[in-house]
């Protein structure tokens, strides 16, 4: 399937099924979806606890494959790509357990991301970017440099999301970015979210229970019984 544009989304799923195989039965947790994520638009996915939405996400951030059907970069599937090559260079992800490296600083989680992923250092270099970025989300100098254990749970989440925007990458994806911060800080991130998608035309895809962080995306989208729907969010 292609845009109005004739070019292919930047992500699509296609007959995606994907089942579990626990030790006394199978759980299929997601089964047939069918979806196309478009650049410049920031999604939101909601759905009561256990529907699959951090399942979903790995699948569509290609942390594992689909049991059945396809994941597609810019139409290509992501087995032929190579799931690493598409994690380095197109996607970044910020989880839920923030998945810092816990021997270093803060601005060095951002500046080794930024190395593996292959970014220009910019005219200031490497730190002086991932330090701006860190100030951005509200991380001062000397937070940043700071161990990231002696950080707490919002500022940890804030080093997640500033490593995942140091990136660069054409789509972000985000589960619950939200639930450690407060409103302040939640308001800036999310403005953030659609700075990204509405002028640096990236697709943002955010798995949420908030209801308030859905308001504020392009399109919500409401996973139950493993099925995906699509409804209109305010823009
Ligand atoms: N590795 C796994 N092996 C077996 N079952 C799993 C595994 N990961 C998740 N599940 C099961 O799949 C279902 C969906 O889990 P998932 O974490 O995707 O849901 P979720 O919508 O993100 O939940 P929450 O909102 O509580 O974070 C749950 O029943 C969960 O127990």
């Amino acid at each position: 399937m292609t845009s109005a544009t004739g070019t292919p989304p930047v992500l699509r799923l296609e007959g995606v099924s994907h089942t579990y195989a626990g030790q006394r039965r199978r759980t299929t947790v997601l089964k047939d979806i069918d979806h196309s994520f478009e650049r410049g638009t920031f999604y939101t996915v909601l759905g009561p606890s256990g529907s699959g939405k951090t399942t979903l996400l790995s699948l569509a951030s290609g942390l594992d494959a689909p049991t059945r059907g396809t994941v597609s970069f810019d139409g290509q599937d992501l087995t032929t790509l190579g799931l690493g090559r598409y994690r380095n260079r197109h996607a970044a992800t910020i989880f839920q357990h923030y998945n810092l490296l816990t021997y270093m600083t803060a601005v060095q989680n951002v500046t080794t991301a930024m190395e593996i992923t292959g970014v220009k250092p910019g005219p200031g270099g490497r730190r002086a970017r991932a330090l701006e970025l860190l100030e951005r989300i509200g991380l001062d100098k000397d937070t940043a440099t700071r161990n990231v254990m002696r950080l707490s749970g919002g500022q940890q989440q804030r080093v997640a999301i500033a490593r995942a925007l140091a990136c660069d990458v054409d789509i972000l994806f985000a589960d619950e970015p939200t639930g450690n911060l407060d409103e302040d800080t939640a308001r800036g991130i999310i403005d953030t979210f659609r700075e990204l998608a509405h002028e640096q035309d990236k697709c943002v895809i955010v798995v949420t229970h908030s209801q308030r962080l859905a308001a504020r995306s392009d399109r919500v989208l409401t996973l139950r019984r493993g099925r995906l729907t699509a409804g209109k969010g305010p823009r």
